[in-house]
């Protein structure tokens, strides 16, 4: 199963129409991988706090028909990231949205642990509560939102709802990149199963981004991972991997709590 992880520099000189179009192109580049992920809030950037209520969107609007036609158009199932959404009750969410290969979209998640050392994101958005996970031909997803990285209760509850490997897009701040790659291991090691963390590039709102998104098997060793700067990664995973590496070192099994 091949998939490509695209690191999209956030960079607020770029408008949000031209980003949406120029991610659509990248996209249907894409067409050998069956699955395409991209970051966290990346029409925006995940801390220009100031544009989120601007920019919101509902889950049929421009953003989401954008990705709709470019999955549809590559033939790939695209996981388009996260985008300020504007739910049916007017409260703003950290929605991402996953799409079939026909375009279809086939499941969103809000984003359960909002990002409250600054308050922006927690006083601005509503938080999720559903766990969200997608089965797909080989293996299932299991999705959570960047902060959610920091919350393993949240992983291992996805696990027991059949997960196998996680997406997690992100607007990870370079100051603490250290943790991102340490917590990616931890989440990929402690559930046996992949990860698939994509971050941004870029500085926005004066918050330089870590980029390096990674993506870890489920022995923790890092298969693939990106610079500081705009790029896409593309790994070949082996869904055979995790159920071997269960077997083979059965610890989920051993869980007492
Ligand atoms: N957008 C975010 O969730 C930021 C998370 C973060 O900066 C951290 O956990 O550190």
């Amino acid at each position: 199963m091949r998939a490509s992880l695209i690191q999209i520099d956030v960079n607020p000189y770029e408008s949000v129409n031209s980003r949406r179009e120029r991610v659509g192109s990248l996209i249907r580049e894409l067409r050998s991988s069956d699955l395409v992920v991209l970051p966290e809030l990346w029409t925006v950037g995940a801390f220009a706090y100031e544009l989120f209520a601007d920019e919101a969107e509902t889950l049929r609007g421009t953003t989401a028909r954008a990705m709709s036609e470019a999955a549809r158009d590559a033939g790939i199932w695209l996981h388009a990231g996260s985008i300020p959404e504007r739910g049916e009750d007017g409260a703003l969410y950290n929605t991402s949205l996953v799409f079939s290969p026909d375009g279809e979209l086939a499941h969103s998640y809000r984003k359960i642990h909002r990002f409250g050392f600054d308050k922006g994101e927690a006083v601005l958005m509503g938080a999720g509560s559903d766990l969200v996970t997608v089965p797909l031909p080989d293996l299932t997803l299991g999705l959570a939102t960047c902060y959610d990285l920091r919350f393993p209760e949240l992983f291992r509850g996805l696990v027991d709802a059949g997960a196998h490997a996680f997406v997690i897009p992100a607007g990870w701040p370079e100051r603490r990149r250290a943790h991102w790659t340490l917590l990616a291991r931890a989440r990929a090691v402690e559930n046996q199963a992949y990860v698939l963390a994509c971050g941004t590039a870029g500085t926005h709102a004066g918050v330089p981004q870590a980029g390096h998104s990674v993506v870890v098997d489920p022995w923790g060793e890092v298969l693939a991972e990106a610079g500081p700067g705009e790029e896409t990664l593309t790994v070949d995973l082996d869904p055979a991997k995790v159920f071997d590496i269960r077997e083979a070192f059965p610890a989920l099994k051993d869980r007492v709590l």
